[in-house]
């Protein structure tokens, strides 16, 4: 399911969702209600952006992005899935999981009845290479565009066997400077720190950024707080059923070599706040179970 007008005739929503063909191959839900835009690619379930009516952008994009078939798109809310980082054992396999590079089918769209616009993408089992991941399940993330953003990313065991779970929305925020923010909800939990060689460390205060960060947050399920006060506003990140919370920023010579973060300074504009299960809270998902990882994005001003 991928033919642009069949998506449109089957999915489409007047005057709220349509579907477009952003590059070569590349199909896009575009999303605008009262409330807010968004846009969606297929590939990844990847949402590109998100906008509330009159406010900033909550999601940042690189304007250096390229949409490609079969490449994962640098910004807005990669889908990492069935694990996070590196595979456990095969460094042959695609880092974060094959998830964020196949392309997803929609099931279903609908308006809600406060005026928001529901979308639900589906991994196909096609897409899930049976040497990589030979379990049986289904995959789909739930998309609610309100003033807030809500995303359920929902796992089901479909088979007769347990297998493990990693999973992140690995989502990328704008920030008006590296420098300007700090990010409050962390204070006191351990993180394995990517930067030092995966070193157990333990969170003192807010989290500020004055180099490369790369830290994964263990067993905390808090709500976070990107506070910004070059641009004056607070993101929330809100969440459940992720044990794990991810923050990334590259800085400037690893985002340099990514060649696709902009300019020299695009790292300085942006951070991830990633709400995941990985490391040490990797799941296990018994034959028949269910899981569930929701996220909630919503503006404030200071
Ligand atoms: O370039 P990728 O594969 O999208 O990954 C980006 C980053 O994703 C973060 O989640 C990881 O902690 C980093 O180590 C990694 O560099």
């Amino acid at each position: 399911m991928s033919d642009l007008s069949t998506l449109n005739q089957q999915f489409g929503i007047a005057e709220q969702l349509e579907f477009v063909e952003a590059a070569p191959g590349m199909i896009v839900a575009r999303i605008s209600n009262a409330h807010a835009e968004a846009t969606i690619a297929l590939q990844g379930a990847h949402l590109m952006t998100f906008k509330p009516k009159g406010e900033a952008d909550v999601i940042w994009m690189s304007p250096a992005a390229k949409l490609v078939v079969g490449k994962s798109i640098r910004g807005g809310v990669p889908v990492c899935w069935p694990w996070f980082g590196a595979h456990a054992s095969e460094s042959s396999f695609p880092a974060h999981g094959f998830a964020r590079t196949v392309g997803w089918n929609v099931v279903d769209a609908r308006p809600q009845p406060g005026g928001e616009t529901q979308i639900v993408f589906e991994l196909p089992a096609s897409a899930m290479p049976k040497a990589q991941w030979p379990h049986a399940c289904r995959v789909q993330l739930h998309i609610n565009v309100g003033v807030k953003l809500t995303m359920d990313l929902v796992t089901d065991n479909t088979g007769d066997t347990a297998f493990p779970l990693g999973e992140a929305l690995h989502t990328y925020f704008p920030i008006s400077d590296v420098d300007n923010v700090r990010i409050a909800g962390l204070d006191g939990c351990t993180y394995r720190d990517k930067v030092t060689g995966m070193d157990l460390k333990q969170q003192s205060g807010d989290i500020t950024i004055p180099s490369e960060v790369d830290r994964v947050y263990l067993d905390t399920e808090a709500t976070c707080d990107i506070v910004d006060n070059g641009a004056n506003r607070r993101i929330r990140i809100a969440k459940s059923g992720s044990r794990s919370t991810v923050v990334w920023n590259p800085w400037i010579e690893k985002a340099a070599k990514m060649g696709d973060f902009g300019s020299d300074t695009g790292y300085r504009t942006m951070l991830c706040v990633e709400s995941a299960n990985a490391v040490e809270n990797v799941l296990t998902l018994a034959a028949g179970e269910s899981h569930t990882l929701t996220v909630i994005y919503s503006n404030e001003a200071l």
